[in-house]
């Protein structure tokens, strides 16, 4: 497997790099920012791009928010977005319900173990949902809660699919509760499986860590809709009318980010070095994916010459 190109300090090498792409899928968590704090020099090397005609889009597996609070958040990290150039796994995963899946009614809810982000986006999509923030579900297992959930009295029959996301509650109560749908029947989803979340220069539990009880008690696997999910490459291909040869997709996860833009027979893939992934991983044997050029930080792409 040939070995990535690097980058970093080599002006002419980044500006023919840029000169082969028209638009760039970047990558948030671990690219832009460690939580809030941004990565020194991403405001400019945004700017850079686009000051060069680059077509910026904002592809991220992080399904706690949706793309108005994403929004939000580029506009409170002093980083200029817009809103149509944000494509997350809520996002993705609300468009594949109601417009792929199209679940019948009455099994037609979605239990959600997640965040608001899924919330929001499955209301745009106008999918009705249980579960997610709702505060009865934040809490301890009762007695009236064995029963209920045993005999089903306490679940609700219209719920068609579970859809498992980042969730910072996750409970019992909440597995119990997914547990039984897909007992049911329930189609089985995801918004991503990243098994790690990089926040505040370390890393915490990711989606796929959340919703892995629920694949060792049904011993199915979820369909994810995040990144490599390529259900989400058409969908950003078919919004943004892009030429997959003409786009590199820039990441720092090599099983989520890179192996999407390769599966996605992109014209290319830049790992940064900010994130989940080292040099090691992709000059491991069994490496998922190894990018086809890589940079310390995403901002060394200022060191173009023109
Ligand atoms: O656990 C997660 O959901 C991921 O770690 C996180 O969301 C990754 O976000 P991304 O790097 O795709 O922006
Ligand atoms: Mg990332």
């Amino acid at each position: 497997m040939a070995q990535p190109q690097y980058l970093t300090g080599d002006a002419a090498a980044i500006d023919d790099f840029i000169g082969q792409f028209d638009v760039f899928l970047i990558d948030c968590d671990g690219v832009l920012w460690s939580g809030d704090h941004v990565f020194e020099g991403i405001v400019e090397t945004l700017e850079l791009l686009r000051s060069k005609g680059k077509k910026v889009v904002f592809v991220t597996n992080n399904s706690t928010k949706a793309r108005p609070d994403y929004q939000r958040k580029f506009t409170a990290l002093g980083i200029p977005s817009d809103v149509e150039e944000i494509f997350g796994s809520a996002y993705s995963s609300a468009i594949y319900i109601s417009r792929i899946l199209k679940l019948e009614a009455p099994k037609n809810k979605v239990y959600v173990l997640g965040e608001s982000g899924i919330e929001t986006e499955l209301r745009t999509e106008n999918v009705s949902f249980i579960g997610g923030t709702d505060p009865n579900f934040r809490r301890d297992m009762t007695p009236e809660d064995w029963q209920g959930i045993a005999d089903g009295s306490l679940l609700d029959p219209d719920v068609g699919c579970v859809l498992a996301g980042l969730d910072f509650h996750v409970n019992y109560l909440k597995l119990s509760h997914a547990y039984q749908y897909l007992r049911r029947g329930a189609v089985f989803l995801a918004t991503n499986v990243d098994s790690t979340f990089p926040m505040n220069h370390n890393f915490f539990p990711g989606a796929g860590s959340i919703g892995i009880p629920l694949i060792n008690m049904t011993g199915q696997q979820p369909v994810a809709l995040g990144k490599p999910s390529q259900a989400m490459m058409d969908a950003i291909e078919g919004k943004f009318k892009l030429d997959r040869a003409r786009t590199c997709m820039v990441g720092d996860r090599l099983d989520t980010d890179i192996k999407f833009g390769i599966e996605g027979r992109l014209g290319g893939t830049l790992a940064v070095l900010t994130g989940v992934n080292n040099k090691a991983d992709w000059e491991a044997k069994d490496a998922v994916a190894v990018p086809a050029f890589y940079v310390n930080s995403l901002s060394d792409l200022r060191g173009a010459s023109r």
